[in-house]
């Protein structure tokens, strides 16, 4: 069975080794890196960060079998602050008319954008590849994680929530976009600048050419990547699109990759969200599918949620044995729980 829970200082080897089968940017393999992304977690989760809106979660899915780290996943509690926006480009149509040689146009434009107070971003969801596709749903699991335990701490979130999808890449790594934009303005492969680009965003802001950019001058193929996502990312994009997720027009300024935004509140497992107590008896027979989660006041591992069958009533859920003991939550104890389906 699998378990979801809060990262904690000790999974750094774990973690190191999803990163490196993986090699994935949402999961940097670099120790520093990722001791930094850790410790970030640990002080958010545990409130040590003040204010909360620079506070940054890393979930993780471990399979208690063999103790195995096999996925990740993120919230951001505010993307694009003062000193360091969010940085994107608005997709708009243009039309361009002449009378006198009746010819018309519909351009799309590209137009820089920075947000300064900026939405809740969830990303860096990364799954093992051999447990992905299997019926326990990992993926899935890591990403509506992020969605309960929003919904569990509606305040310390933005209203709205972002997620930047992964566009196709070339084989090599390479961004299509980027050859035809980016790199013409910084001088940087692709790789290089989206790594800079996560400690230091001033040079994108100089760099880039503030005014419109006509997409009609790019080629073909480039014009065809823009917001539209990679096939790994296929799956995820129509997760998001049946919770309420939408294409809002804006994609990155560095790959085209979309991004896709829903209200916190209108997520649809965000509102069907519940809060009961775990009743004495065990769960019988008749019951959902949710993912249920349990938080301590204090220590290690505060955060723990774990997918099941549940029978709820109005003040109670009743729970399997196996449940409660990944949970260790006694009797009579407060959960918080949404649908998985
Ligand atoms: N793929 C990238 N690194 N893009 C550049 C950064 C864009 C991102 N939205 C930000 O503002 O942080």
């Amino acid at each position: 069975m699998l378990v979801l829970r809060d990262v904690q200082k000790t999974d750094l080897p774990g973690l190191k080794r999803l990163a490196a089968v993986l090699n994935t940017v949402n999961l940097p393999n670099n120790e520093e890196t990722l001791e930094a992304i850790i410790d970030k977690s640990v002080k958010s989760f545990a409130g040590k960060v003040k204010n909360p809106f620079e506070r940054e979660y890393l979930f993780v899915l471990e399979d208690v079998r063999n103790e195995l780290i096999i996925g990740t996943s993120m919230i951001i509690a505010q993307h694009g602050t003062y000193e360091s926006p969010h940085i994107y480009y608005d997709v708009s149509e243009r039309e361009h008319y002449s009378a006198t040689i009746g010819r018309h146009f519909r351009h799309k434009v590209l137009s820089i954008g920075y947000n300064y107070e900026g939405p809740t971003e969830i990303g860096g969801l990364v799954v093992d590849p051999p447990y992905r596709a299997t019926p326990d749903k990992p993926g899935k699991q890591l990403s509506f994680v992020r969605f309960l335990f929003m919904a569990m701490h509606k305040r310390l979130f933005r209203p709205r929530v972002l997620a930047e999808l992964l566009p196709p890449l070339l084989p090599d790594g390479r961004s299509l976009l980027w050859e035809a934009c980016g790199k013409k303005f910084t001088g940087l492969t692709y790789l290089e600048a989206d790594r800079l680009s996560r400690q230091n965003k001033e040079f994108i802001k100089e760099l880039f050419p503030s005014s419109d950019v006509y997409a009609s001058l790019f080629p073909e193929r480039v014009q065809k990547v823009l917001g539209e996502v990679g096939p790994n990312t296929k799956g995820v994009q129509r997760m998001l699109e049946r919770v309420g997720f939408r294409y809002v027009e804006r994609i990155d300024p560095f790959d085209g990759g979309p991004h896709f935004e829903a209200n916190l509140a209108d997520i649809t497992v965000v509102r069907r969200y519940r809060s009961v107590k775990v009743a004495e008896e065990d769960f019988d027979m008749e019951g959902d599918d949710v993912l249920v989660a349990f938080e301590r006041e204090s220590g290690r591992n505060r955060f723990r949620a774990v997918r099941t069958m549940a029978r709820l009533d109005d003040k109670n859920a009743y729970l399997p044995a196996r449940a409660k003991e990944l949970l260790d939550v006694p009797p009579g104890a407060k959960v918080s729980i949404i649908p998985f389906e």
